[in-house]
């Protein structure tokens, strides 16, 4: 599907509300699933990610119901689960398959992971290892590098473990194994990356402390059951922060919005380059900080760098990043984050060639990339490459471009924010 943009009229203003987080919506159903009783999550995410990850817990004898408000789990605690009878399909989410490759890995049964062809190309030996080292039987392609990944789980042994690549997946995979093992499992952080797993399983009643990167988990406690409400998900915010940023004359509130501190990189970039963004009514919410986010336009942003330690708290969000930096003056720079080269497409290819059809010098790195932001861009024909984060980004591009901008396979949005070009629709030029 291909949608056109055209530029914003006038400013976005008004409250947008948003689809709710994407990574602890995954883990509410996978970590609800193990507890002993039922569990209720309210703002659950309905989109295609989170509902391959319903789909593949449901078909280890989890019992969930929609009631078209909630979502109630019914728990079959640890060790409850049942063999699955087909394979597992976690179609485009890398946090499905990495997740459940951990959950699974603790199960002693057969079970198979698959996913599309983005995800079957997408690293698999960074969980395949630890979880072997842990005592799972892990087949794959190419020696378990890529899916599908046949998995014998059972009679697993914690490990201390030093994660590679700054990966909350990773992490959380080995968290997910780590408790149905003996002995204890530790997990090893460089660089911080976001903390749901740790938070939830916390509030359930899980043995588990994290101290300067230092994850230890201690198995044996059962978990218990929770109530609670996804906030939103910010990672969706961020394309209408930069947009109001960039529209001249906006004012918008977005509330209830998650600002875990490793999540939030991009609020302290986006204000780094001169934009005015407050956070209000700041709040804890099922353990996860949140607040509501009030952007007003600002005029002349200034270019940015980002590298280092903040990367893995923004990582999803550098496309729309990007777009900004566009607009910017003067150089961006963006380093160290050779992660986004094995998301759902290459984003440092896809971001690069985007943003030169819209008429942006920039220069693609092994890590990253440089933008010479002229504080322009023209419409063009633009390509999502199947990438919601790409497709939505581009949709933002539109909105600040001269002319009309085009997105192909716009329909990607649905991975993460199904409403989010009817939302759109309510600021573009028709
Ligand atoms: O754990 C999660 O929910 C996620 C972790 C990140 O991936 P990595 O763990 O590969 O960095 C992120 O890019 C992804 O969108 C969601
Ligand atoms: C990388 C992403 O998700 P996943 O790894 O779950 O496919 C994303 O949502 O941007």
């Amino acid at each position: 599907m291909d949608v056109t943009v055209r530029r914003a009229p006038k400013g976005l203003r008004g409250t947008i509300t948003l689809p709710a987080d994407k990574s602890i919506s995954h883990r509410s159903v996978m970590l609800a699933a193990l507890a002993q009783g039922k569990s209720r999550v309210k703002n659950f995410l309905r989109a295609r990610d989170t509902l391959a990850t319903v789909r593949c817990v449901r078909a280890l004898g989890v019992n969930i119901m929609d009631n078209g408000e909630d979502l109630i789990i019914e728990g079959r605690g640890l060790g409850g689960f049942l063999q699955p009878e087909d394979i597992l399909d976690c179609e485009n989410s890398g946090t499905t398959m990495r997740l459940m490759s951990g959950t699974l890995s603790a199960c002693s049964f057969f079970s198979v992971l698959t996913g599309d062809s983005s995800l079957r190309s997408r690293p698999m030996a960074r969980v395949v290892e630890p979880l072997r080292l842990m005592g799972a039987r892990i087949d794959g392609r190419d020696g378990g590098r890529l899916a599908p990944l046949a998995i014998r789980g059972g009679n697993l042994k914690g490990i201390d473990y030093t994660l590679p690549v700054p990966s909350a997946q990773v992490k959380s995979a080995v968290l997910l194994a780590g408790l149905g093992v003996e002995g204890e499992t530790v997990v090893r952080e460089k660089v911080p990356s976001r903390d749901h797993t740790e938070r939830m399983l916390a509030g359930m009643g899980a043995e588990i402390f994290a101290e300067n990167g230092v994850i230890r988990l201690q198995p044996g406690r059962e978990l218990e059951p929770f109530d609670m409400s996804v906030p939103a998900d910010i990672s969706s915010a961020a394309f209408w922060i930069v947009a109001a940023t960039l529209v001249p004359e906006s004012e918008v509130l977005i509330p209830g919005v998650g600002v875990n501190p490793t999540r939030s990189g991009v609020l302290r970039v986006l204000a780094s380059m001169g934009a005015r963004i407050e956070l209000q009514n700041q709040r804890v919410v099922g353990g996860e900080p949140v607040a509501d986010i009030r952007v007003v336009s600002a005029g002349n942003l200034i270019g940015t760098t980002v590298a280092g330690e903040i990367v893995p708290s923004l990582i999803d969000e550098i496309p729309v990043l990007a777009v900004a930096m566009a607009m910017a003056r003067g150089e961006s720079v963006v380093r160290d984050a050779s992660e986004l080269r094995v998301k759902e497409t290459d984003r440092i290819l896809a971001v690069c060639t985007c943003l030169r059809r819209l008429g942006v010098e920039v220069e693609e790195t092994e890590d990253g990339f440089y933008v010479r932001g002229q504080g322009r861009l023209t419409g063009a024909k633009v390509d999502s490459y199947g990438d919601h984060r790409i497709a939505m980004a581009m949709g933002i591009a539109g909105l600040v471009a001269e002319g009309e901008t085009i997105v192909k396979g716009a329909e990607a949005v649905n991975i993460s924010y199904p409403g989010f070009w009817a939302e759109l629709a309510r600021f573009a030029g028709r």
